[in-house]
């Protein structure tokens, strides 16, 4: 279809719906189809959008969201209290990961289960069940007597979060009014990020008790779970969940409520239209990933929702935000406390400028936020690449050579950066206003990662004359450069990529394909999640830092060409319009737009449904 035949229908049909919505005017109707905005002859003006969005709508978005804080929170919080839980429960590094990754690695196997669920059970159910589950992880994870009832806590937590991170999402994009449906869902990601702020927040005001700190830290998620578990029993179920399941007249009760006093015939209509011609056109019946697979257009909005979740993670967020502690440490922060506030405001940054998301997606659109953002980003992560660079390049010699009667590989390194890529050894130094001295390359002790194994960095006093004692970092002039590319690369990632992954996963399916596919690119992004970041240290390892950001900022490019070829803009369309967007080829779905896959369902003037092309309007598309 070209442009200008869409432009010619869409204007002949704007002039007849002109004529047709004056005489509705007169007759003192209020009609749905004759918005002169943008959004008009779609979907996107079902509803009045000059009308008053009822309060409820954010009520709903409000509880769901909550789902998105405990995903934050808990994943957030537990790089502060593994600080005081290895020392308390003497935790090797085996144990540390464990309970670090179980809880990322549940979420990514109850997300891919959560789709099955979702369709069988509904939208809310599954709420009810993941805040259950939040609860029930918070309260083990507060009262765990030892390890291994802290590890079941901490899968609980992940199961938790998996199905919020696919169900939440879908919930919101389900009940918004489509012109606000990018916002209210970009709040869940803002929520994110607000759990992961309140998280280092939490952790820093515990961090000073260091008996039993931890619980507080861990425990403290089953207040927001048990708030959204009592909300979400008073809460509507979606729509068009109810509609699919045939339960028309719950469904229409349900619309109503969420619209408030807006008319809901047109929305509903185009609804339930649109379930059939989707169960008539996907056909019924198999497994829904397969019928996904089969069908064209659902594969490439599955190709799409899922490369996005993984270039999200490609990108490095999760290494950049868990590593943000040790470039502040180059930086020159040298006190855990004072490192732990400032790991508050790295999450602080990349909260706020998740709000910038919220507040450009329905002004700029998904598709110029994302190419913005991964534009951006790539550029902020080859500054902090290059400022490792200069670090690395500019590494300090070691001068003392101290007899090693354990023989560890710590003593054949000739600089800083060979010594503190080796997780083995760590760098003990002096230091002066001219630079560094009395430098050695020492083992680390087996139980904590603060000391080396002997020597004179062996036991940490505050005394101003003592050695200092450098793991994973090197002291270094140029930390200025990345700690720019890291707040750059915070201010770059949280508006666009951050959220815009969860917001166009919740767009792009059709109904029937919603929950699997949304199930699908969660698992993909929790899968993602894992690998960078049980990865990083070893990729660091071997490629270096520099080499490691370099490596991301490519990754970054690859998905900047996938995101300018395949992602199409979704901004202002009726949910039910969106498969069209993908009727193409997969590549080409950056070129449309909304106004090239017009899409006209049913008009409704005086209680009387028709289609247009029954009419005189007989040469609209
Ligand atoms: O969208 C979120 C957000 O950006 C978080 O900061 C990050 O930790 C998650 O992995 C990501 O999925």
């Amino acid at each position: 279809m070209s442009n200008s035949h869409d432009e010619y229908s869409l204007k002949h049909m704007s002039s007849l719906m002109g004529s047709r919505r004056q005489r509705a005017v007169d007759d003192g109707e209020r009609s749905l189809i004759g918005s002169p905005s943008r959004h008009s002859a779609t979907g996107g003006d079902l509803l009045d959008q000059d009308a008053p969005t009822p309060v409820f709508v954010y009520v709903l978005a409000f509880f769901s969201a909550l789902g998105g804080l405990l995903f934050g929170y808990d994943t957030g919080v537990v790089s502060g209290a593994m600080l005081l839980l290895k020392r308390e429960m003497n935790l090797n590094a085996l144990w540390q990961e464990l309970l670090v990754s179980s809880t990322v690695g549940a979420a990514a196997l109850s997300a891919l289960g959560g789709g099955f669920l979702n369709g069988w059970l509904g939208r809310r159910i599954c709420i009810l069940v993941s805040s259950f589950v939040f609860s029930i992880g918070g309260i083990i994870l507060s009262i765990a007597p030892d390890k291994v009832v802290l590890l079941v806590g901490r899968i609980t937590v992940g199961l938790g979060i998996g199905i919020a991170s696919m169900t939440v999402p879908v919930y919101i994009a389900e009940v918004s009014p489509p012109h606000l449906r990018g916002q209210l869902v970009t709040i869940n990601s803002l929520f994110i990020t607000g759990g992961q702020f309140i998280a280092s927040v939490v952790d820093g005001a515990f961090s000073y008790l260091s008996h039993d700190g931890w619980r507080y830290m861990l425990g403290l998620s089953t207040v927001p779970a048990v708030l959204q578990f009592f909300g979400f029993l008073f809460l509507p179920e979606s729509p068009r969940w109810l509609l699919q399941k045939g339960r028309s007249q719950e469904a229409r009760q349900v619309l109503g409520q969420i619209r408030g006093n807006q008319s809901i015939d047109e929305e509903y209509d185009a609804i339930r239209t649109n379930i059939e011609e989707e169960e008539k056109e996907a056909g019924g019946g198999g497994f829904i990933i397969l019928r996904i697979l089969g069908h064209g257009p659902t594969r490439r909005a599955l190709i799409v929702g899922c490369g996005l979740q993984m270039f999200q993670q490609l990108s490095g967020i999760n290494t950049v935000m868990y590593y943000s502690a040790t470039i502040l440490q180059m930086a020159g922060v040298r006190d855990d406390k004072q490192a732990i506030w400032l790991a508050a405001a790295t999450s602080a940054t990349n909260f706020v400028f998740t709000l910038v998301g919220v507040w450009l997606v329905e002004r700029v659109g998904r598709r110029k936020l994302t190419l913005g953002s991964l534009l951006g980003t790539g550029l902020s992560l080859t500054l902090l690449a290059v400022g490792f660079l200069l670090s690395a390049q500019n590494s300090p010699p070691i001068t003392l050579h101290p007899v090693d009667l354990q023989n560890s590989t710590c003593r054949q390194y000739e600089s800083c950066e060979f010594c503190m890529l080796d997780p083995n050894c760590g760098f003990c130094y002096r230091e002066n206003g001219t630079g560094v001295y009395d430098s050695s390359c020492v083992p680390v002790t087996q139980t904590s990662t603060d000391h080396a194994a002997w020597g004179r960095c062996s036991n940490q006093t505050e005394a101003t004359d003592s050695p200092i004692w450098a793991y994973n970092y090197c002291p270094t002039s140029y930390s200025w450069v990345v700690l720019m590319g890291l707040i750059l690369y915070l201010a770059f990632f949280a508006p666009g990529m951050g959220p815009m992954p969860w917001t166009v996963n919740s767009e792009i399916y059709p109904l029937w394909a919603r929950s699997t596919g949304n199930a699908c690119s969660a698992g993909v992004n929790w899968i993602f999640n894992v690998l960078v970041s049980l990865t990083f240290l070893h990729v660091a390892e071997f490629l270096t830092y520099y080499g490691a950001f370099f490596m991301y900022a490519g990754l970054v490019v690859l998905g900047l060409l996938f995101v300018q070829g395949c992602l199409p803009e979704t901004q202002g369309l009726q949910l039910e319009d969106i498969e069209n967007l993908f009727t193409g080829q997969l590549c080409s779905c950056g070129g449309s737009s909304p106004n090239g896959n017009r899409h006209v369902h049913y008009i409704r003037v005086k209680g009387n449904n028709y289609l247009p092309s029954d009419n005189d309007a007989s040469d609209v598309e």
